[in-house]
C-alpha cells in the first residue's frame, strides 16, 4: 500500500475532555500544524463521559477485555455522550483556537463500513475503511475534522466503536501517520516506568503478564495492527505532557513507539 505522510491521525482519550488546559495546549498545538500545512485528522473517544451519563440514567458499566458492552437500550445515552457532547466540546475548543473543524462520526460521507463485532458485547461495532472522500475534502480545505467512534450499520443501526480502533481504521483510509494520546505518557512497564519502544512479541509477553491491560491492551493492539500495515512506528503518548506535544510537532518520536 502507498503511505502518505501529510495526515497526522492524532487520537485523545476521552480524560482530555476534562482538562480546560490540556484541551487548550493540544489545540494550540494542532493550529499551528495546519498554519504549517500539516494536514490534520482528530478521532476522540469519551469513555468517562459515558461512563458519567450511564451513571446519571441509573445504567450499569460494563466492559470486557476493555471494550463496553453496549445494550441497545444504552445505544442513545452513548451516541449523545460520543457524536454529541464530546464532539462538541473539542469542537468547542477547536474553534477557540482558532481552528476551522467539522465535527462527524464514522457514520458520515459512506467512510467506513461497520458490522457489529462481537455478539456478547451487544451493539458494539467493528469497522474497516472504505470511502476516503469525505475526509479528503475537508483535509484539503486545511479544516480540520474532528470524528468520534459513533458508526453506522447499512441497515441505519447505530454501533459504539472503541476510539482507538475508529482511529486505525481512519489513519488506514487516509494512509495517514497515526498518535494515540491518552492519559498517561505511554506504555508503562510493571513499575510505572514508560517503555521506550515495543514490538508484536513483547507486547504479546507483557499482556500475558497482566502489565498491559484493560484501554491500553486495546491501544497497543489498535497501534500494532496499522504499524504492520503501514510499515512504521505509531505512537502512544500523553496529551497531557506540554514538552511532548511540542516534541511531536517537531515531528520527533515521543512516548512508546509500537514498532511494526
Ligand atoms: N501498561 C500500561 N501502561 C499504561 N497504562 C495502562 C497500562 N495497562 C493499563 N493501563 C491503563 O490504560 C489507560 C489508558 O487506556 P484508556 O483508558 O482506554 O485511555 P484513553 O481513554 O486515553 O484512550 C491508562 O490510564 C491506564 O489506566
Ligand atoms: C466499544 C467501546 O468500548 N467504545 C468506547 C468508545 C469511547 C472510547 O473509546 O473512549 P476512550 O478513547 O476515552 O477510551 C466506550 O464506549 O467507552
Amino acid at each position: 500500500m502507498s503511505t502518505n505522510n501529510s495526515v497526522l491521525v492524532l487520537k485523545v482519550g476521552g480524560a482530555l475532555l476534562q482538562c480546560e488546559m490540556g484541551m487548550a495546549r493540544l489545540m494550540d498545538t494542532a493550529a499551528a500544524m495546519l498554519a504549517n500545512g500539516q494536514q490534520v485528522l482528530m478521532v476522540h473517544g469519551g469513555g468517562c463521559l459515558v461512563d458519567e451519563q450511564l451513571a446519571a440514567n441509573g445504567m450499569e458499566t460494563v466492559k470486557l477485555e476493555g471494550l463496553r458492552v453496549t445494550p441497545p437500550e444504552q445505544m442513545p445515552i452513548i451516541a449523545g455522550a460520543l457524536a454529541g457532547t464530546s464532539n462538541k466540546i473539542l469542537q468547542g475548543a477547536a474553534t477557540k483556537a482558532g481552528i476551522v473543524s467539522v465535527g462527524m462520526s464514522l457514520a458520515d460521507g459512506n467512510t467506513v463500513s461497520a458490522k457489529i463485532k462481537d455478539e456478547r458485547l451487544g451493539l458494539v461495532g467493528e469497522v474497516t475503511p472504505k470511502d476516503g472522500a469525505y475526509l479528503k475534502f475537508i483535509l484539503a480545505q486545511g479544516w480540520m475534522p474532528i470524528c468520534s467512534s459513533i458508526a453506522m450499520m447499512d441497515d441505519g443501526q447505530m454501533l459504539n466503536v472503541n476510539a482507538d480502533q475508529a482511529a486505525t481504521a481512519l489513519a488506514k483510509l487516509v494512509g495517514g501517520k497515526l498518535v494515540l494520546l491518552s492519559d498517561v505518557s505511554g506504555v508503562l512497564d510493571g513499575k510505572g516506568q514508560l517503555i521506550h519502544s515495543l514490538n508484536g512479541k513483547q507486547i504479546a509477553d507483557l499482556v500475558k503478564q497482566g502489565v498491559i491491560e484493560k484501554g491500553m491492551k486495546v491501544k497497543v493492539e489498535a497501534a500494532l495492527e496499522v504499524a504492520q500495515w503501514m510499515g512504521q512506528a505509531v505512537q502512544v503518548a500523553s496529551w497531557r505532557d506540554a514538552s511532548q506535544l511540542i516534541a511531536l510537532a517537531k515531528g520527533e518520536a515521543v512516548g512508546t513507539q509500537i514498532q511494526p
